[in-house]
C-alpha cells in the first residue's frame, strides 16, 4: 500500500494533506512517511524469516535522525561510511553492536571511534586499510572485527556512476586476490575475521547480478573454511533498486528469498547481512516544491520551481527520472502543456524533470516522488541556498524533523580576514 495517495483530489502523506505541510513549513520541503519506512524495513526482515540475519540500513541514503530513529526502534542495524554517520546513528539510538563500517577511505581517527563504541564489523577494502586497522586496534588493546569487501567483477547493469563491483571500480579487493588477503589478515594479531562483504552497485533492477556475485563469494567461503578460516556472516551489501519509472525491480521478498534459497541449497549456515538504503527510503519520501514562474517559449516551456539541483541532485548527476505530480489534482479536462521543470540555479544542468506534461499555474505545488533516498542526503548550499526543511508524517501527526537551514547557520564558522 502506498502512503502517498490522493484523497478528494488532494495529495496526502498518510493522513496529512501535503498542501497543508507546504503552508506550515514552506517549500522546498522533504516529507517522509513513517509507515512506509517501517513497511519497507519489515519487508526485508520478514523475507529472511528465521534465518540468522541483520538488516543494516545504509545511512547514506537518508541520515535524518528521525529516519534513523524509526529504524533503530525496529531493531535495525546500520551501514555507515564515516564518523559523521556513526555519530548520527548513536544520536538516533542505534545499537553500535549492529553497525557495519564500509568505505574505501577510513581514517585512523574514524577507526578509533568505531572500535571505542564497539561496532559489529569493519568492511575492509584494501591491504593498507587492513594494516592500519590492525595497528589502531593494537594501540587500543582491542581486536577489530573484519570482513573483506571483495570485488567479484560482476556487471550490476546500472548507471556507471553507481556500479561498484567491476574491476575498474575503486571498491573492494579483487576476488582473485581475496584468499591471499584473508590469509594475511589471519596472521595479524589485532583483527578477527568475521565475514565476507560484497556490494556491486546501486539501483539494481534484476536479480541475476546479485546471484552471479554470490557464487564467487560462496566459493571463497568454502576455500577459507578448508584453510581453517571460518566465516560467520556474508554481507551482501545493498543495491536493490526501486521503481522510479517503468522498470520494476524484484521486491525485497523475492530478492531475499533468491539469495536465501541459494544458501539453503547447500545448508549453509552463514548469517546474512543486507545493507539496503534506497529500497527502504526512496519511496518513503517526496520533495515538495512550488511553481515560481511559467516561462513559455516557442521551443520549450519551463516551469521554474523553488527546488533545485542543490536540493535534489539525482536528475542533474545521473539524468535520473523521478515522477513529478501535482499536489492538487487538476479539474478534469484542464489542458496540459509540456514543461521542463527547472530550478533557480545558474546551471543548465539544474533540472528536476524534463518534458513533463502538466497543467500548471504559478503558485501550484508539485511533489517529486521517490525522493526519500539520496535526496536531502546529497543536498548542498550551492548558490548559497539554504537546505530544505524535513518533515516526518506519522498517521495524522506531523513532526518537523529538521528545520530549514538559515543563512546564519550557513555562514557559521566562516570569517573575513583580519584588518
Ligand atoms: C557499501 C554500500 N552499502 C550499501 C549501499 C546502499 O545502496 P542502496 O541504497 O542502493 O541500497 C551502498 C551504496 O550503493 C554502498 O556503497
Ligand atoms: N547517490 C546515488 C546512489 C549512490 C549509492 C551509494 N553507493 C543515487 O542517488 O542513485
Amino acid at each position: 500500500m502506498d502512503h502517498f495517495t490522493y484523497q478528494d483530489g488532494h495529495l496526502h502523506a498518510e493522513d496529512v494533506a501535503l498542501a497543508q505541510l507546504a503552508q506550515q513549513f514552506g517549500t522546498p520541503c522533504y516529507v517522509y512517511s513513517r509507515a512506509t519506512l517501517e513497511r519497507h524495513f519489515k519487508a526485508f526482515q520478514q523475507a529472511l524469516g528465521t534465518h540468522p540475519h541483520l538488516i543494516c540500513y545504509a545511512v547514506k541514503a537518508n541520515s535524518n535522525l528521525a529516519v534513523l530513529n524509526v529504524l533503530a526502534r525496529l531493531g535495525a542495524g546500520f551501514d555507515i561510511v564515516s564518523r559523521g554517520e556513526l555519530e548520527r546513528v548513536l544520536a538516533a539510538g542505534g545499537d553500535p553492536a549492529r553497525i557495519v563500517f564500509s568505505g574505501v577511505g577510513k581514517q585512523a581517527s574514524e577507526m578509533r571511534r568505531a572500535l571505542e563504541v564497539g561496532v559489529k564489523c569493519f568492511n575492509v577494502e584494501s591491504i593498507p586499510e587492513l594494516e592500519r586497522l590492525n595497528q589502531v586496534a593494537e594501540h587500543m588493546g582491542l581486536q577489530a572485527p573484519v570482513s573483506l569487501r571483495v570485488n567479484p567483477n560482476v556487471d550490476a547493469k546500472t548507471h556507471p556512476y553507481i556500479s561498484t563491483g567491476l574491476k575498474e571500480n575503486k571498491f573492494g579487493i579483487p576476488i582473485e586476490e581475496a584468499f591471499a588477503v584473508y590469509q594475511q589478515a589471519a596472521r595479524l594479531s589485532h583483527v578477527q575475521i568475521k565475514g565476507i562483504d560484497c556490494h556491486i552497485g546501486s539501483q539494481l533492477t534484476q536479480l541475476s547480478p546479485f546471484l552471479d556475485a554470490l557464487e564467487p563469494v560462496l566459493a571463497l567461503a568454502t576455500r577459507l573454511a578448508q584453510a581453517g578460516i571460518h566465516i560467520e556472516h556474508l554481507d551482501l551489501g545493498g543495491g536493490l533498486g526501486v521503481t522510479y519509472d517503468q522498470e520494476t525491480p524484484p521486491a525485497p521478498q523475492e530478492y531475499a528469498q533468491a539469495l536465501l534459497a541459494r544458501l539453503q541449497k547447500e545448508d549453509l549456515p552463514y548469517t546474512l547481512i543486507f545493507e539496503p538504503g534506497r529500497a527502504i527510503a526512496a519511496n518513503a519520501g517526496v520533495l515538495l516544491t512550488q511553481v515560481e514562474y511559467l516561462k513559455m517559449g516557442a521551443d520549450k516551456n519551463f516551469a521554474i520551481v523553488d527546488a533545485a539541483m542543490n536540493d535534489l541532485l539525482r536528475p542533474a548527476l545521473y539524468q535520473a527520472w523521478q515522477a513529478i505530480i501535482p499536489v492538487k489534482m487538476p479539474a478534469e479536462g484542464t489542458s496540459t502543456q509540456v514543461y521542463d521543470i527547472v530550478g533557480p540555479i545558474c546551471e543548465t544542468g539544474d533540472f528536476i524533470g524534463k518534458q513533463r506534461a502538466l497543467a500548471l499555474q504559478e503558485g501550484d505545488l508539485l511533489a517529486v516522488r521517490s525522493a526519500g533516498a539520496y535526496g536531502f542526503a546529497m543536498a548542498s548550499n550551492y548558490n548559497t541556498r539554504n537546505r530544505a526543511a524535513e518533515v516526518m508524517v506519522d498517521g495524522h501527526k506531523t513532526y518537523l524533523v529538521r528545520a530549514r537551514e538559515t543563512y546564519e547557520q550557513q555562514m557559521a564558522g566562516e570569517s573575513v580576514l583580519p584588518e
